[in-house]
């Protein structure tokens, strides 16, 4: 797993925003063969959104062969409330660059059967084959998407119910009223995350420095549900210094270290690029052959 600390919510944007970016570019994707992307909401992606709206029109990303699942979704909330995860990505993403909206799956939290509407999504993403980059959040307990502390780590799509630290941590969307916060979500597992090919998770401000520290100093624990990415063969959390404060410094430094040593050999530019071990063999092997490293990796 990979710990990219920049200084702050802004240079962490910057940083999710090319790697979605470069991502994209990289996997020059088609009608048949689309990028598909899990997605969260909340305000750690939201300006990763906005700076993506704006590459969109400067021309540089491109949706059209871009398929979408959103990790999460209230249950009961009507979909055109504005609070709904469904207005939240059609406000701050969907609706300003060229996606498909039959390439958009945001679960329906009233369907008339919540279960089938999860066994649904799950079978979506296995038709699409399976999600490439699985972009993620965390609450301050640790809770990746809705999979609040105890949840199996083998889960998969289904209803939850919302932990009380949860509910009043989001009923700063609902007028402070924690009454008007729904109980119920509906949610991927932890284990559909997991299944994506590659997983981002943002994690800033010290109110998360917590749950950071557990997840990467502790071990594969369900009360700390985003530590599972400990297990993905292709995990990365990009998090601010904030973030950082409950971290041994000998973590911190162990981290920036090996960016360093990554930085060194690729160029801060491509820093968004890296691909893993296949991409930095590729570099190291360019690197000892004196070949300048110019542009962007492809991988
Ligand atoms: N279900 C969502 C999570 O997917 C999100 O990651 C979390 C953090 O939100 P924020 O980024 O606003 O801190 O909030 C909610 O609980």
């Amino acid at each position: 797993m990979r710990l990219v600390i920049r200084d702050d919510y802004d240079e962490v944007t910057n940083y999710v925003a090319n790697y979605v970016k470069e991502r994209i570019r990289q996997f020059n994707p088609t009608t048949e063969n689309p990028f598909v992307i899990g997605l969260p909401t909340g305000s750690s992606p939201v300006s990763v959104y906005k700076v993506l709206v704006e590459m969109y029109k400067a021309g540089e990303i491109n949706f059209e062969n871009v398929v979408t699942f959103n990790m999460d979704e209230y249950v009961g909330l009507p979909r055109d409330h504005p609070e709904s995860y469904h207005s939240f990505m059609w406000k701050n993403l969907f609706m300003h660059v060229n996606i498909k909206p039959e390439n958009v799956h945001i679960l329906d939290g009233n369907a008339p059967d919540l279960d089938e509407e999860c066994k649904k999504f799950e079978a979506e993403i296995a038709r699409v084959g399976g999600i490439e980059l699985f972009l993620g959040g965390i609450g301050p307990d640790g809770h990746i998407a809705f999979n609040e502390p105890g949840s199996s780590l083998t889960s998969r799509t289904r209803v939850k119910t919302l932990a009380y630290e949860t509910i009043i941590a989001n009923a700063r969307f609902f007028d402070g009223d924690v009454s008007k916060v729904p109980k119920l979500a509906l949610t991927v597992g932890v284990a559909t995350v997991m299944d994506a090919r590659e997983v981002l998770v943002i994690i800033t401000g010290a109110h998360k420095a917590i749950a950071l520290a557990n997840c990467i100093e502790g071990g594969v624990n369900h009360m700390w549900t985003v530590s599972a990415i400990q297990m993905h063969p292709k995990g990365l959390i990009v998090c601010d210094e904030d973030a950082t404060l409950e971290l041994h410094v000998k973590t911190v430094k162990y981290f920036k270290s090996i960016e360093h040593v990554h930085q060194s050999l690729i160029g801060p530019e491509n820093l968004s690029l890296q691909g893993g071990v296949k991409q930095l063999r590729k570099v190291v092997v360019s690197s000892r052959s004196q070949t300048p490293l110019n542009g962007p990796y492809e991988e």
